[in-house]
């Protein structure tokens, strides 16, 4: 049996005059990364929030980790990086992670009681060992980015949640990225990792395809171009779409 690190089940969430999602079903496996693709407005971000326990939702389950989302026992087991960098720029890069590890009670040198990454190893693990001692202010936009998801990996979570985490690198700090994901995954961490590039699909494991608030599929990168036939994910996503606007019609 393959173990889910999150079970979200007829899931239906209801933002201002918006369905934002509708009759959602999906698990995400331990210990892979599921990518999480669909266009803007599909719900992605809404999904996220409510797997972090911090979205109301109007019906429907979401467990994380075998524990109801937004349980306290969850809050130093998951990671989560949002759109919008949530450092202090007018902090250096260790000084802003040192900040973030003492609010997550972890020990800043090896982690809570001695577990998990420290500062220097996430540091390392993205790339800013050359930038440990700059202000934050002064960074790269991917630079920028790395902090807050060297932040989302203080003390080892066993599940990150990315929304959107590429948005704005160029295909070299991508490619790295990416890279640091899969080698998250193979030590055993689970990744959630949002995005509306769909060229971005062949790196998962496996994919959850959302459109207007539903899931179109929850499938591999090869089983999606096996079924459509399509040359590329994007052109798969398309196709899939272009399926679904005909059984609308029925
Ligand atoms: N605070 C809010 N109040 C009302 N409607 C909202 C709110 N936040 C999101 N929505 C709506 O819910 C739907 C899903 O939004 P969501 O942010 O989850 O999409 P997304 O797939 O993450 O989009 P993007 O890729 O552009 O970030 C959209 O139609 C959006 O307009």
């Amino acid at each position: 049996m393959m173990n889910s690190a999150v079970v979200v089940r007829d899931l239906r969430v209801v933002r201002g005059s918006t369905t934002a999602l509708d009759d959602v079903t999906l698990t995400v496996p331990a210990g892979r990364v599921t990518g999480l693709l669909g266009p803007s407005g599909s719900g992605k971000t809404t999904l996220m929030r409510a797997i972090l326990g911090v979205q109301v939702v109007t019906g429907g389950s979401v467990t994380v980790l075998g524990e109801d989302a937004g349980s306290r026992g969850l809050r130093r087991r998951i990671g989560y990086v949002t759109q919008a960098p949530s450092v202090y720029e007018d902090l250096t890069v260790a000084e802003n992670l040192r900040y973030f590890a003492r609010v997550l009670g972890v020990n800043g040198r090896g982690g809570r009681h001695g577990g998990g990454r420290g500062v220097d190893e996430v540091v390392t693990t993205v790339g800013l060992r050359g930038q440990r001692d700059q202000l934050v202010g002064s960074l790269s936009g991917g630079q920028l980015s790395r902090v807050s998801l060297a932040a989302a990996l203080l003390g080892s979570p066993e599940l990150l949640v990315l929304d959107e985490p590429t948005v704005g690198l160029d295909p070299v700090l991508r490619e790295a990225l990416w890279s640091t994901f899969r080698e998250l995954a193979a030590a055993g961490t689970t990744l959630l990792v949002s995005s509306h590039v769909m060229d971005e699909a062949n790196r998962c494991d496996g994919l959850v395809l959302l459109r207007d608030g539903r899931v179109l599929t929850q499938t591999t990168p090869d089983e999606l171009l096996g079924r459509t036939g399509a040359p590329t994910a994007e052109a798969a996503f398309l196709a899939l779409v272009a399926d679904a606007g005909t059984e609308d019609d029925r």
